[in-house]
């Protein structure tokens, strides 16, 4: 089954997220695949995967996939947020998680967890679930 998948990373965290979506390529294609702007065209150039990028997170980005949680498009939020860094736009980030607490989806802020969460029959694709 087809799920909504939204990829966030914080600055400092874009490239584990571009290596995450590198090594989970072949998963997070057979998905519906969202991103913020700039974690988006950084992961359509070097994971060649076909993201729809919405507006960057501190522009409304973090809002717009808010939204869409609600609206029950995304299905699985992998955020990974930077704890040491103050953002300029925390007031967005908040209530992104708490959206995505709150519509109870499964939330990966770290690569361990994305890592399992990844890894769920649930999101295989259907030639590698076994018959
Ligand atoms: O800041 C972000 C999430 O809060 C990410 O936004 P960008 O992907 O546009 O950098």
């Amino acid at each position: 089954m087809t799920r909504g998948i939204a990829l966030v990373a914080h600055d400092r965290h874009k490239q584990d997220l571009i290596e995450f979506a590198q090594h989970h390529r072949e998963v997070l294609r057979g998905h519906r695949l969202y991103s913020t702007g700039t974690t988006g065209r950084l992961l359509i150039r070097h994971a060649d995967l076909p993201v729809t990028c919405l507006r960057s997170g501190p522009h409304g980005g973090d809002h717009q996939l808010g939204a869409q949680i609600v609206d029950g498009d995304v299905d699985l939020l992998i955020f990974f947020w930077d704890p040491l860094t103050a953002q300029p736009h925390e007031p967005d980030v908040r209530p992104l998680q708490r959206l995505a607490t709150l519509a109870n989806i499964p939330m990966a802020y770290n690569r361990a967890s994305a890592d399992y969460i990844i890894s769920s029959p649930l999101l295989a694709p259907p030639s590698l679930v076994a018959l």
